[in-house]
């Protein structure tokens, strides 16, 4: 029988109503034994990582969780591991790019109610991750609401309902069907060399939301607060405004480039993502040296910033970092 370790690292799946609020509280084992469907599965050991809710869950933390899978990586067949919903995706795609030649499977899942509340699907989610991690199949996934999807193309799209995550940009990888698990992709070749962990971070990175009436002096804020890359949230396919004279943000970009900021831009679409060829906002952009993101989610890109500015000091480098398509990521 396959040996599974479980991270706890908090969430509403763990939590219970506190002075102000739900709050985590439960332990690993207290989950546990509230899913007797278990048994049968795998043989699971658990390890108490933290007990937060993801809004309080800082990139420091995906180094914590990351080396825990490192230094345990011989004893187990895969890890599971429960967390909060609000940030899971970043985490999911933060671990995608820190384990390096992966072998294994890293499952990440929680949910939208509490494990001891009477309609949880703290339990289903579990058990559902419990049996992804059991698979021969290997890399990070987030498992919820019977979905398998890449730890790089996730996204929390509901706050409330149950079937909450998108596989933004990439098909599902997997249907959990009861027992069954229903993939949709064969089991790929395993990496060559060997897991290797990948935590030096830097992670000045500044996120800009464009909305109509967005003010260039925004980007000189981040050159003087010393952030290392901007990545702008563009309109559609990657517009950014050209025009209207103290409206353009081009020369406040430029300056941030001049300065060895690296800039890049992601959709505010969910769906597609950038290709900054089409259009004249795109292109003027792209001309200037702005990294398209292509269907990268915001998530995955902020994480792979992180590393990229964490491992490389030279601009080109960080930029062909970024456009690096390992994980297809990048279009
Ligand atoms: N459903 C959840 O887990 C939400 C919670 N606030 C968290 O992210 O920790």
């Amino acid at each position: 029988m396959k040996k599974i370790c479980l991270l706890t690292t908090g969430g509403t799946i763990a939590s219970a109503e506190g002075a102000a609020g739900l709050i985590p509280q439960m332990d690993g084992a207290e989950m546990l034994r509230l899913i007797p469907a278990l048994t049968g599965v795998c043989q699971i050991d658990c390890q108490e990582l933290m007990n937060i809710d993801s809004s309080n869950l800082q990139p420091e933390h995906w180094g914590v969780i990351a080396r825990k899978i490192v230094n345990n990586y011989d004893l187990y067949d895969g890890f599971v591991i429960s967390h909060g919903t609000d940030t899971m995706a970043y985490s999911a795609a933060a671990l995608t790019y820190m384990l390096k030649n992966l072998a294994k499977p890293v499952v990440f899942t929680g949910s939208q109610r509490p494990i001891g509340q009477a309609d949880t699907d703290g339990k289903a989610n579990l058990l559902a991750a419990f049996r992804v991690a059991a698979e021969d199949h290997f890399g990070v996934y987030l498992v919820f609401a019977n979905t398998v999807i890449h730890g790089l193309h996730a996204k929390k799209l509901y706050t409330k309902h149950l079937n909450a995550f998108g596989s933004i940009n990439a098909p599902i990888m997997a249907h959990v069907a009861g027992s069954q698990l229903i993939w949709q992709v064969p089991v790929s070749q395993k990496p060559a060399e060997l897991l290797a962990l990948r935590d030096k971070m830097d992670q000045r990175v500044f996120v800009l939301t464009l909305t109509p009436g967005i003010q260039p002096q925004l980007i000189d804020m981040a050159i003087l607060a010393e952030y290392r890359g901007i990545i702008i949230e563009g309109f559609g396919a990657g517009g950014v405004p050209n025009q209207n004279c103290e409206r353009n943000l081009l020369p406040a970009i430029e300056r941030a480039l001049k300065a060895g900021v690296v800039v890049a831009c992601v959709s505010q679409c969910i769906y597609d993502g950038t290709y900054m060829d089409c259009y004249e906002v795109g292109i003027l952009a792209e001309r200037m040296g702005v990294v398209s993101a292509g269907n990268m989610t915001l998530e995955a890109l902020l994480a792979k910033f992180m590393l990229a500015l964490g491992e490389c000091s030279d601009p080109g480098e960080i930029r062909r970092f970024l456009r690096d398509n390992t994980y297809g990521e990048v279009i």
